[in-house]
């Protein structure tokens, strides 16, 4: 109810005041209005915010620069930045990809020569493509970067590390001597955030602003490793599990929300003749479109709820100094990232689709949801990378597999049980177990349907990279079946433990179902080349999810509900409670600047000779027409 929370209307802002508004709110928000313990905003408020702000800045200072100073700095250096960051003393952001490389980091070209005379670090970026690009908040709001720079000492390269760079005046906020720094422009999303280019030349910063909890350089130059030096992507795995509630879950849930509770309400066309107009939410082709997306939500949270308790585990054992998860944890993080984002995306895209025309207005808020939601398929690891990283993981397990019991994640790829389905009925295949295993046989088969293809093609002779590279796809199809069997197998799980009433309870278990059913009849090649499924079986596959969309059809605008978005942070004129679409269209489209006044002056004075002349014409005054 704080007014100067409540939302403009975005879409009738202009670029630059998008931003200055994102950042006066995100101040205001976690300055003034949020109480907080330390640095974290605290209280139930916190909850809402990250619900609630359609439009944040700071996002990579709050959510990656400051956990990068916690995972990367020496106890002095936390205790230096940490709390000139965490009160906005300073403004950080990840100074990571450049103009020439963002996913393969051992080719960034941004370096930190070590001057033993000075100890100092001298920061160059040696031509254009050694340029940082894309860094958020860096192009106008930050005054110091966490740059990722190739280390050289007398000439040697010891890879990529995290140096604190000061790139503003903190008194003028005037780019510093060697800085040329900026925003990189329009971009499909994300209007108000300043994601920037930033320029080094010969830019000093003393011995001490390299972070050092991983490695560090005495002053006479001496490198000292001091811990597992995959850490230092630690950070990126982090923000990985962490994006997945806020950026593909949340959005995802907000666009469904709105394309359910708009086809309750759009009538539109017969199903039975002799009767009225339809809600379209009554076609099933309507429902086939919403209700699975609608399931999407319930389950990529139930899995990243799971991959988020991984992580802290995990967070735990490395402060013992127990890295061992890691491999593990990377490889599941970069293909959760990366298939939820495809799949939220996709779902997002579908749902709007489906609000016809008026999906296709901003007035409907979603093309925001969805161009935002198009942007998590690359930042954080572009989705083939991560999905290829994923692979990487499941055939050294399925090759160690041969031996040995695995557990985790991958322990199926061990499982020699009989996994043949008995299925008869559309109902036995909407158990749960039996959707589990079901989705189990079909990793286990594409993980070793990959592996030993390459291993024929090694054997007849081609280089392992050549054998990876061919195989490229039906790798990032086990990557992807590899997650899906994880998130149907911990959401089947995480229902049956969820202590609740047993009307929610069975509701959850059919959203369940029909996720995973929906995976299935997307995917039945695999199942049935993969000998999961015969074809007589892939048909009451398709029943069953048929079957599940008219159980769920009654509830769908109370599962949306249960979202419980309010209208302001919907921004929707599709998806408002109160259902009143067509006049809150009509509203929003006169307030747009286009309609400040009645005639638009500017285009008018192109189109005024014409116009004298038909009407000359039309009074019978003007000559006849040329034509
Ligand atoms: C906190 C909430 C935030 C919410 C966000 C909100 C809004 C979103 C708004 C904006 C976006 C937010 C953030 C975006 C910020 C960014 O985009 S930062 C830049 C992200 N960039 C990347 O992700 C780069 C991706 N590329 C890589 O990570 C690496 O280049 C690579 C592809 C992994 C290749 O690594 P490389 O070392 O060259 O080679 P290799 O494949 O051989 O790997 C070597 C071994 O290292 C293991 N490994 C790789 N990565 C990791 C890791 N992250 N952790 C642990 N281990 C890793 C790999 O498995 C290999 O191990 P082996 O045992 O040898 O198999
Ligand atoms: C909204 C947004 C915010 C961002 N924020 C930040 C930030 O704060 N800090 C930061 O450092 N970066 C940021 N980035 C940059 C982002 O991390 C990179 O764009 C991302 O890592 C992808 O790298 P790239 O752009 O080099 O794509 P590329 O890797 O060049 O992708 C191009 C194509 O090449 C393919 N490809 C690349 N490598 C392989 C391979 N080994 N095998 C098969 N195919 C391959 C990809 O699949 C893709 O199809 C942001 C990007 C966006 C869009």
């Amino acid at each position: 109810n704080d007014t100067s929370m409540q939302h403009r209307n975005l879409n009738h802002m202009t670029r630059e005041e998008r931003f200055s508004e994102a950042m006066r709110r995100t101040l205001y928000a976690l300055k003034v209005l949020l109480p907080r313990e330390g640095w974290t905003p605290v209280g139930p408020e916190m909850k809402y915010l990250a619900r609630a702000i359609k439009e944040f800045t700071f996002i990579i200072h709050a959510g990656v620069f400051i956990p990068c100073i916690m995972s990367y700095g020496t106890n002095e250096q936390i205790a230096k930045w940490f709390p000139l960051a965490a009160d906005f003393r300073i403004i950080g952001t990840y100074a990571q990809t450049e103009l020439g490389h963002g996913s393969f980091l051992r080719g960034l070209e941004t370096i930190a020569t070590y001057d033993r005379a000075n100890q100092e670090f001298i920061i160059n970026c040696p031509k254009i493509t050694a340029m940082k690009w894309w860094p958020g908040d860096m192009g106008k709001s930050a005054n110091h970067v966490l740059l990722m720079a190739e280390l050289v000492i007398d000439g040697k390269k010891y890879g990529m590390h995290g140096f604190m760079v000061q790139i503003r005046d903190l008194t003028t906020h005037e780019p510093l001597p060697g800085v040329t720094v900026g925003d990189i422009g329009a971009k499909l999303s994300f209007e108000s955030v300043d994601n920037g280019f930033l320029y080094l030349q010969n830019v000093r910063i003393p011995r001490e602003n390299l972070l050092s909890k991983l490695s560090e350089v005495h002053p006479d130059g001496t490198y000292i490793k001091k811990g597992n030096q995959r850490l230092m992507y630690g950070s990126m795995v982090r923000v990985r599990v962490n994006l997945i509630a806020h950026e593909i879950v949340m959005p995802l849930a907000k666009a469904c929300t709105i394309a359910v509770r708009y086809s309750a309400v759009r009538r539109q066309g017969l199903i039975n003749p002799s009767k009225e107009e339809v809600p379209v939410l009554d076609y099933v082709a309507q429902q086939h479109k919403l209700l699975p997306q609608v399931a999407t939500v319930f389950m990529a949270h139930f899995a990243a709820k799971q991959l988020v308790k991984m992580h802290h585990d995990y967070s735990l054992e490395v402060e013992k100094g127990n890295t061992s998860q890691l491999p593990e944890l990377h490889a599941l993080s970069a293909g959760m990232k990366a298939c939820l984002s495809e799949q939220g995306a996709a779902g997002a895209e579908i749902v709007r689709r489906a609000c016809g025309g008026h999906g296709y207005s901003c007035g409907s808020g979603l093309p925001f949801i969805v161009n935002r939601m198009l942007a998590t398929c690359t930042y954080e690891g572009e989705n083939t990378v991560m999905q290829l990283q994923c692979a990487r993981y499941l055939i050294k397990c399925a090759d160690q597999a041969k031996k040995d019991k695995l557990t985790g994640s991958v322990w199926y790829l061990s499982d020699f049980s009989n996994m043949s389905c008995t299925a008869q009925t559309f109902g036995d295949l909407q158990e749960p177990s039996v959707l589990v295993k079901l989705h189990e046989r079909r990793a286990k088969c594409a993980v070793q349907h990959a592996g030993k293809k390459m291993q024929n093609m090694v054997k007849n002779g081609t280089p392992a990279h050549d054998a990876w590279n061919m195989m490229a796809t039906l790798l990032i199809n086990a990557a992807r079946a590899h997650i899906m069997q994880y998130v149907v197998g911990t959401s089947v799980t995480y229902i049956s433990e969820l202590s609740c009433s047993a009307s929610l309870k069975k509701i959850l278990t059919q959203l369940c179902a029909l996720y995973a059913l929906h995976n299935i009849n997307s995917n039945c090649g695999d199942f049935v080349k993969f000998g999961c499924l015969t074809s007589a079986q892939c048909d009451l596959a398709q029943e069953a999810e048929f079957n599940l969309l008219k159980q769920l059809r009654p509830d769908a605008v109370g599962i949306v509900d249960s979202f419980d978005f309010t209208d302001d942070i919907l921004q929707s004129c599709l998806g408002a409670y109160d259902g009143n679409v067509y006049e809150r269209l009509f509203e929003w489209a006169k307030q747009a600047p286009m309609n400040k006044t009645e005639v638009h002056q500017d285009s008018y004075q192109y189109l005024q000779p014409y116009l004298h002349e038909g009407r000359d014409v039309l009074e019978g005054r003007g000559r006849n027409s040329k034509l």
